[in-house]
C-alpha cells in the first residue's frame, strides 16, 4: 500500500448523520510572540462541523493552520487570518472557527523605593472566534495583589487604644515614653490580617483594535487595586509595601467596584466580567465578588 491509498476514515458518510458545535485539538504546545518575547503557550483550535453527513473534521488542516503563530506578533488580525484558514480548509464542512491561546506573560516590575526589579507571571487566554462570519476577542488574566481587611483594621485600633488607657491610665504624657511605646510591641498589640488576593478579568476588545491591550490593562487593573504583590523585596520596599496597605483597606466589594471603574475607561475594553477572590486568613473560605459591565453569554 503506498501513501495514494491511505484511507481517509474522516471523508466516510455516517449512518448516524448530526452537526456538532465544536471539533478539534486542545493543548497544543506551541510558541507565540507577545510584548516583544517569545512565550510558550498552548492552544485549543476547533471548528464548528455543520455538514454532519461528514465523519470527521481535519485536524492536521487546523495544526497546520497555527504555524504563523510563531512568526509574528499575536494581534486581533493575526488570530482573524488564522480563523479564516480554519474555515477555508474546511470548506463545505464548517461555519464557524475557534482558537483560544493560553500562556503566561511575563511583565518586569520595579521594587517600590529600592532600584531593584523582578519579573511576574500573568496567566493569560486569549479567545477568539469566526462565528456566524462575526469576529470576536475576549481576553482572561488573572492578577494577584494583597488586600487588608478594613474591619479587621478598625478592631485592631480599638485595642490598641485600649492598651494605651492601660499602660497611660493617670499618668502625665512625656512625649519620649509615648515614641517609646508606640515602637514597643505594646504599641501594636493587635495587626489586621491581610491576603493574597485574585481578580479574574474576563473582556471583550472592540473589533476595530490593532493590538492586544494586554499590559495596559494589567497595568489600569493593578494601579486601581493600589497593592499589587511585589517582586524583589528589601526592607525598605516591605516597610513601603506596609504603608501602602494600610493606606489601602479594602473588603472584596471595594476591590470590584474599583476594578468596574477603572476597566470601563480603558481604552479598547467594551464590556467585562470580574471576579475577585479574597483568600481570607480569618477564614479557612474565600471572601468572592463579581462585577459585570456590557456582558451578556455569547
Ligand atoms: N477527525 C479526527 N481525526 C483524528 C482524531 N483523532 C486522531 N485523528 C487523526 O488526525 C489525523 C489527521 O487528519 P486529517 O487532517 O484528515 O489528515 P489527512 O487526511 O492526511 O489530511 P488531508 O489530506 O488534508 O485531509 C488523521 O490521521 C486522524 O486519524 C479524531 O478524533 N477525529
Amino acid at each position: 500500500m503506498n501513501a495514494l491509498t491511505l484511507p481517509d476514515i474522516a471523508a466516510q458518510a455516517l449512518r448516524q448523520a448530526h452537526p456538532l458545535e465544536w471539533v478539534g485539538m486542545c493543548g497544543i504546545a506551541l510558541p507565540v510572540l507577545l510584548d516583544g518575547k517569545k512565550l510558550p503557550a498552548t492552544a485549543d483550535a476547533g471548528v464548528s462541523l455543520d455538514n454532519g453527513e461528514a465523519r470527521g473534521i481535519h485536524m492536521s488542516r487546523l495544526y497546520l493552520g497555527l504555524e504563523t503563530l510563531e512568526q509574528e506578533t499575536l494581534s486581533p488580525g493575526l488570530l482573524r487570518r488564522v480563523l479564516h484558514s480554519f474555515l477555508i480548509s474546511h470548506e463545505g464542512l464548517s461555519n464557524n472557527a475557534y482558537l483560544t491561546i493560553h500562556t503566561d506573560l511575563l511583565l518586569k516590575r520595579p521594587a517600590l523605593v529600592s532600584p531593584l526589579s523582578g519579573w511576574k507571571s500573568y496567566p493569560v487566554s486569549i479567545e477568539a472566534r469566526l462565528k456566524n462570519q462575526m469576529f470576536h476577542v475576549e481576553l482572561k488574566m488573572a492578577l494577584p495583589y494583597s488586600s487588608t481587611c478594613p474591619c479587621s483594621a478598625a478592631l485592631s485600633r480599638q485595642l490598641i487604644q485600649q492598651q494605651f488607657v492601660d499602660d497611660f491610665a493617670n499618668r502625665t504624657l512625656h512625649h519620649d515614653e509615648v515614641l517609646a511605646w508606640l515602637g514597643s510591641p505594646e504599641g501594636i498589640v493587635a495587626t489586621p490580617h491581610s491576603q493574597r488576593s485574585t481578580a479574574q478579568l474576563s473582556l471583550r476588545l472592540h473589533e476595530s483594535l490593532d493590538e492586544l491591550p494586554l499590559v495596559a490593562i494589567i497595568n489600569d487593573a493593578e494601579a486601581a487595586l493600589g497593592t499589587a504583590v511585589q517582586t524583589a523585596v528589601k526592607r525598605a520596599d516591605e516597610q513601603a509595601f506596609a504603608l501602602a496597605n494600610g493606606q489601602n483597606l479594602m473588603f472584596c466589594e471595594d476591590a470590584a467596584r474599583r476594578l468596574n471603574l477603572a476597566l470601563k475607561r480603558s481604552p479598547g475594553v467594551s464590556g467585562f466580567q470580574i471576579r475577585v477572590i479574597h483568600a481570607e486568613s480569618l477564614h479557612a473560605h474565600d471572601a468572592v465578588a463579581e462585577s459585570r459591565w456590557n456582558w451578556e453569554a455569547a
